[in-house]
């Protein structure tokens, strides 16, 4: 038997523009990911959030899932763009009804869905976008801070960088290597920004999320590819400092003023880890470079050997285990929460209204098991969440790729439970893996 310790936070996360849908009900405003689901050829098919999996109507169906799942923790996403309307109420309501189920909430206030008025006022090249966001911080607390247990500030801010305004394949679309390093920096200002906010409106438990990955391959691209991906958060989140070869490397681009630091190396209570897969590299003096590696002509970014996910993504739960061992050895004293972890697989529902996804009970059975390896090590996890709850918007790739633990069938929004929901929620009961 595998037990994990007393009070592991065993839950499940998704994020608002990924399941809630009603885009315009009660108020609720564009985001960047309106506009460019909304822009043809950005997202496959055309698919947008509008409707989505309608969690803002299902959210107590959906919660009754949660309960059944045994959950102990539920990871959901606030969306900015409802902030200040009536339909910000639907939080109140989602976490009236987390409590009723026992359920402890984890907030995340920005998963991608940045109101678009401020986008076109810059958005996060405008350092101005961190202030707005502390603000938004602040008075989310005020309206949910006595039920919301912990405050993520943001989701993946790698992402938003370098995806968003990188290589340009999420909104807001910028396909500028300058772009994305002043897009970081002014994201992890305003993430030092609202734990300043969320600390002096009362807020306990306060983190961030970030995806993070072991880089394989030769040694020094992989070191390069490590800075860019990882140390350029990890360093003055948990530091206070850019770490040196990425300075350097990230000075080639811009010259954005970068001394906040101390204003971003914020103390948090626990760093969110989102892992799916290691990245692979290596030294090939043809290679172009990747648009959300800036810099990296000369780097080859090349597809794993050994099994894939259906998004073409490595399976190695061992690198989970590194992963956090190395965090636990390099970033003493911060606990860790796997905010993320799961795998997309081609889901056929049975004629029995069943989901054999037994391709995705291996990945998380191995990535558990990982995760049991890490704590074994040393390493302070408090809790895993599975990515997701329900299949959902996959952003650039709309509804063709399924995460969920519960199938969602979007032309009657009818949720089945696949075997990985009922051999997760034995995992949850018995704490731990036979
Ligand atoms: O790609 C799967 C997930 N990765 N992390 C952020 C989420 O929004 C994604 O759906
Ligand atoms: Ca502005």
């Amino acid at each position: 038997m595998i037990i994990f310790p007393e009070g592991f936070l065993w839950g499940a996360a998704t994020a608002a523009y990924q399941i809630e849908g009603a885009a315009r009900e009660d108020g609720r405003v564009p985001s960047i990911w309106d506009t460019f689901s909304h822009t043809p050829g950005k997202v496959r098919d055309g698919h947008t959030g509008d409707v989505a999996c309608d969690h803002y109507h299902r959210y107590a169906e959906d919660v009754a899932l949660m309960r059944e799942l045994g959950l102990r923790a539920y990871r959901f996403s606030i969306a900015w763009p409802r902030f200040g309307t009536p339909g910000f109420g639907f939080y109140d309501r989602l976490l009236d009804e987390l409590l009723e189920a026992g359920i402890t909430p984890v907030a995340t206030l920005y998963h991608w869905d940045l109101p678009q008025s401020l986008q076109d006022g810059g958005g996060w090249l405008d350092r101005d976008t961190a202030y707005r966001f502390a603000e938004y911080a602040a008075g989310a607390y005020e309206r949910l801070g006595d039920r919301v247990a912990t405050w993520t500030t943001l989701n993946e801010p790698w992402v938003s960088a370098f995806v968003g305004h990188g290589s340009g394949r999420h909104a807001p679309g910028v396909g500028d290597p300058a772009a994305a390093f002043t897009a970081a920096h002014h994201l992890m200002l305003a993430h030092g920004l609202a734990v300043q906010a969320l600390r002096a409106a009362g807020a306990g438990s306060v983190s961030i999320t970030l995806n993070l990955a072991p880089i394989l391959g030769d040694e020094e691209p992989a070191r390069l590819v490590d800075g860019l991906c990882n140390r350029i958060f990890l360093d003055p989140l948990l530091r206070g400092v850019y770490p040196e070869d990425v300075l350097a490397h990230l000075r080639r681009f811009t010259d954005v003023k970068l001394d906040d630091l101390e204003t971003i190396h914020q103390p948090i209570d626990v760093l969110g880890v989102n892992y799916y897969s290691p990245k692979h590299v290596r030294t090939d003096p043809e290679a172009p470079g990747h648009p959300e590696h800036p810099g990296t002509e000369g780097i080859a970014f090349v597809d794993p050997d050994g099994p894939v996910t259906a998004m073409g993504w490595g399976i190695n739960p061992e690198c989970l285990e590194s992963l956090l061992v190395r965090l636990s050895r390099e970033y003493p004293g911060t606990p860790l929460l796997i905010t993320e972890n799961g795998a997309a697989f081609e889901d056929t529902v049975t004629g029995d209204d069943r989901v054999h996804d037994t391709d995705r009970v291996a990945f998380l059975d191995a990535h558990v098991r990982a995760a049991h390896a890490a704590i074994a090590q040393g390493a302070d996890l408090r809790g895993y969440f599975v990515w997701s709850l329900l299949d959902n918007f996959e952003w650039a790739h709309g509804y063709h790729k399924r995460f969920g633990l519960v199938y969602v069938d979007y032309e009657t929004q009818r949720r089945i439970r696949k075997d990985s929901f009922h051999w997760y929620r034995d995992v949850i009961a018995a704490n731990g893996l036979r």
